[in-house]
């Protein structure tokens, strides 16, 4: 090719492409540079989250306020002044006794934890959810708060979570005199036992005194009581004066008894119950109210019962709904179950969720949440959330900036290896999982798969612990202590998903919510084609993979069914449990078409799909075409997955941001119209540029053939 033809056609290549590829260079450098500032500043941000959360939540954020031991007085110094080691120090020293107890538990070789073997353990030191529930109930206790108690006339053994309560309680009881017991007319005392007897009975039981009850006494004479005294306070109620009515004392021993834990609870809970106990025997464990400044002067047992008596009726109805509910959504676990269970709770009531900033479905997920992620805090639009339900990875201090602070905290744990069968079908492409075929490949050498700096590894190892805020690849047992501690401190109710619906009664009556609020169907569950059945090694090689995650559950096994016997016994929890099942078949046989869950092929109503992900099929549900409007409504509402209901939810909440959307939307499209259209512009120019340079190269080609004839003619011999 010769020079001049190059360079004709260098030039001709230029003019039309240079000028857009100086133009994409330009954009591509800008986007680098962009791109690289954002990642600094959103490392940076990482890394504050991080430090501030190694600093503030896990040693200094602990939270004291609803525990008042000697030890969580010193630690309510501002956090800034203790330094960290010190305050480490300090956390250990006061987690020792519990330490060496738990590890006794934790240590051993993990084995399932049974109902039976869970009565055995009486060693659980960690504060009570009960009374924490309780506690959060009455913030303050004063001479003037009045308390429910349900009372067994003559003894009574009191359950006191809360020290100040136990002291009350074994106080008043202490100066209880027999001559006047036996004077009140209206008491009528069945056992046979000397009021001696009773007095030395009368004492305060521990919290974790979950020990056999006795059925005699030292003396031989009189059993121990068979109820617990479960103490509700009612702040700034007025003394009560004194009513008569007939009390009927219990007498008999434990052993002879059917009464059983009595708790407060919903007007719809005793309305359902006959009252067994009342109806059986003539003996009645009553519920007795009174002020406590009256309890302290009152030193008689008639004024004791009548004060009961009069508040017999206020303390059925005490029980006071809970709607301000933190619940940390853990993955794998039931709880979008639950979380529809709290959506339809809220959306019934028009209550305020804190939900994810810019119609998202995660709080901030996985970085530590943060305040800033919840729609309308920053705005300020918003004056009080209600309830906080989706995922998040705990931080303490920064939901606290959101919620109320009489918010319920609760949570739901899994055992590790359904967990783990579950997520590896469900995260199947992250790092970790992508490139084996079955779970136990991986579990075959996991650290060759694993690394714990990719992204998304999380869900590989520990994800409880990673859900709750801690580190999952800690390898301190300490560390595990701690968190363990915290999560008990800062929760006041851990449910387990294998005993869903016993946790759903737990939750009801803590909440005091009725049984249709807590009635669901099965939501987010594979179908049996995507679930995979474990052998007893690939269990155990789970187990020690998640080692943090299964001690954490082992732990909370124990408290949620201890929670149970302290509550309302196990009795009352499998009546209730029975009725919240024929109330689920009930709604299914009402609301859906084939009475169950369907593959997610057969879907009809796209809307109500569940989000499909990695490996798994997520079964949905058709409706039953033939409902009335409200009974339609329920059932939609029943079977509505987390990312539609939280869409809906939102647009509901955030009208107006849903009109910003909109306008958002508009704007957006007119601009790819005309991006679109100066595209089409740029395409048309560059055409005719072409046709240009094609039409000069067909010029030049042209002068090119002329100028060689004309050359040729010129460099002809002349033949003439
Ligand atoms: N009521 C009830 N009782 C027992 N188990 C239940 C219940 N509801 C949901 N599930 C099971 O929970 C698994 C889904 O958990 P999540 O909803 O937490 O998953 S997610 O993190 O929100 O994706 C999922 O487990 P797998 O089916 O093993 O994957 C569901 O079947």
């Amino acid at each position: 090719m010769k020079r001049s033809q190059v360079k004709r056609w260098l030039k001709a290549v230029c003019c039309t492409h240079l000028r857009f590829m100086w133009m994409a260079l330009m954009v591509f450098v800008v986007l680098c540079v962009g791109i690289q500032m954002f990642g600094v500043a959103r490392h940076s941000r990482k890394e504050q989250i991080l430090k501030q959360f190694a600093t503030e939540k896990l040693f200094d954020k602990f939270e004291v306020e609803r525990t008042t031991t000697s030890t969580q007085h010193q630690l309510e110094e501002e956090p800034s002044k203790i330094p960290f080691q010190e305050y480490r120090t300090r956390m250990e020293r006061e987690q020792t006794f519990q330490t060496d107890r738990d590890r006794s538990h934790i240590s051993q070789k993990p084995t399932p934890v049974s109902k039976d073997s869970y009565e055995k353990d009486s060693n659980v030191s960690f504060s009570d959810g009960t009374a924490q529930a309780i506690a959060q109930k009455i913030p303050k206790i004063s001479m003037d708060t009045e308390i429910s108690v349900p009372i067994l006339s003559s003894m009574s053994q009191i359950n006191c979570q809360d020290p100040s309560k136990k002291i009350i309680g074994a106080t008043d009881l202490k100066n209880v005199k027999h001559q006047e017991a036996k004077s009140h007319s209206e008491v009528r005392i069945d056992s046979d036992g000397p009021v001696s007897a009773l007095k030395a009975q009368t004492k305060t039981r521990q919290t974790d005194d979950l020990g056999p009850k006795e059925s005699a006494t030292s003396q031989g004479q009189i059993s121990r009581l068979p109820v617990l005294l479960d103490i509700t306070l009612h702040k700034n109620a007025n003394p009560s004066p004194v009513t008569q009515s007939s009390i009927k004392q219990e007498g008999t021993p434990m052993a002879n008894t059917d009464t059983k834990n009595h708790q407060i609870e919903s007007p719809e809970t005793l309305k359902q119950q006959p009252k067994t106990s009342k109806d059986q025997h003539s003996s009645v464990p009553l519920v007795s109210s009174v002020s406590i400044r009256d309890l302290l002067e009152s030193s008689t047992l008639p004024e004791l019962h009548a004060a009961a008596l009069k508040k017999l009726d206020e303390a059925s109805t005490s029980c006071q709904q809970k709607t301000h509910i933190v619940f940390l959504k853990t993955h794998k676990t039931a709880s979008s179950t639950i979380l529809n269970i709290l959506y339809r709770f809220g959306d019934a009531r028009n209550l305020t969720f804190a939900l994810p900033r810019g119609k998202h479905n995660q709080l901030f997920y996985p970085f530590y949440f943060t305040a800033f992620s919840v729609e309308g805090f920053r705005s300020k639009t918003i004056k009080e959330y209600d309830i906080m339900c989706n995922h998040m990875r705990f931080h303490i201090s920064e939901v606290r900036k959101v919620m109320p602070e009489d918010s319920f905290y609760f949570s739901i744990l899994r055992n590790p290896v359904t967990m783990m069968e579950s997520s590896f079908s469900y995260y199947k492409y992250i790092p970790a999982f992508s490139k084996v075929s079955t779970l136990d490949q991986f579990l075959q050498d996991p650290w060759s798969h694993y690394n714990a700096s990719l992204p998304n590894n999380h869900y590989a190892k520990n994800l409880l612990m990673f859900d709750f805020g801690f580190n999952n690849n800690e390898k301190d047992e300490r560390h595990l202590n701690l968190s363990i501690t915290l999560i008990a401190k800062n929760f006041n109710l851990i449910l387990i998903s294998a005993y869903f619906d016993e946790s759903m009664i737990l939750l009801k009556n803590t909440l005091c919510w009725s049984l249709d609020d807590v009635v669901s169907f099965k939501l987010n569950s594979r179908n049996n084609k995507t679930k995979h059945q474990l052998s007893l090694e690939t269990m155990e090689k789970i187990k020690e993979w998640n080692s943090l995650d299964w001690k954490l559950y082992l732990h909370f096994n124990r408290t949620f069914w201890r929670k149970i016997d302290e509550s309302m016994g196990r009795e009352k929890m499998q009546d209730e449990v029975k009725k919240l099942r024929d109330r689920r078949n009930q709604l299914m046989k009402i609301c859906l078409q084939e009475g169950g869950a369907v593959d997610p092929s057969q879907v009809k109503d796209t809307s109500f799909k569940p989000f499909q992900y990695g490996a798994a099929e997520i079964q949905g549900y058709n409706l039953n075409p033939h409902l009335g409007d409200r009974t339609k409504t329920w059932c939609q509402r029943l079977i509505t997955p987390e990312l539609q209901y939280t869409a809906s939810l939102y647009d509901k909440q955030f009208p107006d941001m849903v009109l910003k959307a909109s306008v958002q939307n508009k704007t957006k499209q007119t601009h790819s119209q005309t991006w679109k259209a100066s595209k089409a512009k740029m395409r048309q120019r560059r055409n005719l540029n072409h046709q240009g340079a094609e039409n000069q190269n067909l010029r030049h080609s042209v002068y090119r053939k002329r100028g060689s004839k004309r050359t040729a003619q010129t460099n002809l011999p002349n033949m003439t």
